[in-house]
């Protein structure tokens, strides 16, 4: 199978809803069902953090929450943890700049959808070279999801890369809601990646369906 079409690709992350058991007040099967009827395009599992699961609970929860997704089409992701990508056969992996190099990873998924976080151009280029089919670039506004995130940047740095000709598909993330989406998406994002605006939704459909109005 070749890599994942870069048109098909940018459709796909328009809607990323990223989550794990921890960052849910309801049930995380029942928090990603309503996130897909609502419409979000992507879906990555991120089981980590304070009072994340492990060991078999925490695979029973990603092979629940992938056949979910894949019954409904959307693609499905898993942060970090590349044995598991690769023994659930996940769509794809997100990485960050602290795991493992990029260009062993895409060596070890072949052609699996890979997601790379960036913090500077140079960081974007180096990733782009060793392999990595999208860009997650953040924060973009303050989050508390992530601890040791980096510094704030706004949507400087996703203009940047366009502003220097990349055109490899790109997600914002941190801090994005339905109010300020649309300025993420209108600094040259293909989509936006949010965690607390869906999970912490007390009304999770209609959260994710409002979002989804002011992306698509
Ligand atoms: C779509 C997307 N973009 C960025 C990230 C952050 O990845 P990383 O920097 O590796 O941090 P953790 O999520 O692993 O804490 C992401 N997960 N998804
Ligand atoms: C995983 C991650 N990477 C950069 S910010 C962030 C957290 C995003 O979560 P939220 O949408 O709740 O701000
Ligand atoms: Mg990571």
């Amino acid at each position: 199978m070749p890599r994942i079409n870069e048109e098909k690709l940018r459709d796909a992350l328009k809607v990323y809803f990223i989550v794990g058991s921890n960052n849910c007040v309801k049930n995380p099967v029942q928090v990603v069902e309503e996130a897909i009827e609502g419409g979000i395009t992507i879906f990555q599992f991120r089981e980590k953090g304070k009072d994340a699961l492990e060991g078999h609970e925490k695979y029973m929860l990603a092979k629940e929450l992938q056949a979910i997704c894949k019954t409904k089409g959307i693609p499905f992701i898993v942060n970090d943890d590349i044995d598991l990508a690769i023994e659930l056969n996940a769509d794809g992996l997100h990485i960050g700049q602290e795991d493992e190099p990029v260009m062993n990873i895409r060596k070890k998924i072949g052609d699996k959808i890979l997601g790379v976080s960036a913090h500077s151009l140079e960081e974007a280029k180096i990733a782009i070279k060793n392999g990595a089919d999208y860009l997650g670039l953040g924060p973009i506004f303050p989050t508390k999801t992530k601890e040791d995130a980096k510094e704030v940047r706004g949507t400087t740095l996703i203009e940047e890369l366009r502003a220097n000709g990349l055109d490899i598909p790109i997600v914002g993330i941190g801090g994005i809601t339905i109010d300020n989406a649309r300025t993420v998406m209108k600094a040259g994002a293909d989509g936006v990646a949010v965690i607390t605006a869906i999970s912490q939704s007390e009304k999770i459909l209609e959260t994710t369906q409002r979002l989804s109005e002011n992306v698509l």
